[in-house]
């Protein structure tokens, strides 16, 4: 039998809402994996459905995104669903930087909007 998917959640904080109203919208299939999220994030998801399986890493800026970089090199991630906001600078600006490169250098798929991370989800159809 396969392992169980585990899937990385991020949202900034103007996306939250969505990412919140994206994983009411989609708890059947996120039930089914595992989830790794952003301090915050995770914080948000589990407020929305109560029930998944999220595992709460350290916020954004405090290094979250840097610790699920370190989940990607170590082939823990299969799926990154980061609603990114174009709009606002941010501090930790480079770490997302490091963070979506990691997922390219391991060939992760990497959901950077609402719309595509629909997509994959039903791609992925864990
Ligand atoms: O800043 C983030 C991603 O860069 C998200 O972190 P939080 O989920 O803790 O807000």
């Amino acid at each position: 039998m396969s392992r169980q998917k585990c899937i990385a959640l991020i949202a900034h904080d103007e996306k939250k809402d969505d990412m919140a109203a994206f994983a009411r919208q989609n708890e059947k299939v996120l039930a089914q994996a595992k989830i790794v999220a952003t301090g915050t994030t995770g914080g948000r998801v589990l407020e929305a459905c109560p029930g998944l399986d999220v595992t709460r890493l350290k916020s954004g800026p405090l290094g979250g995104d840097q610790q699920i970089g370190a989940l990607i090199a170590t082939g823990e991630v299969d799926l990154l669903i980061f609603f990114v906001d174009p709009l606002t600078p941010m501090p930790h600006d480079v770490d997302v930087k490091a963070l979506m490169r990691l997922a390219i250098v391991y060939d992760i798929p990497m959901a950077l909007n609402r719309a595509t991370a629909e997509h994959l989800l039903d791609f992925a159809a864990v």
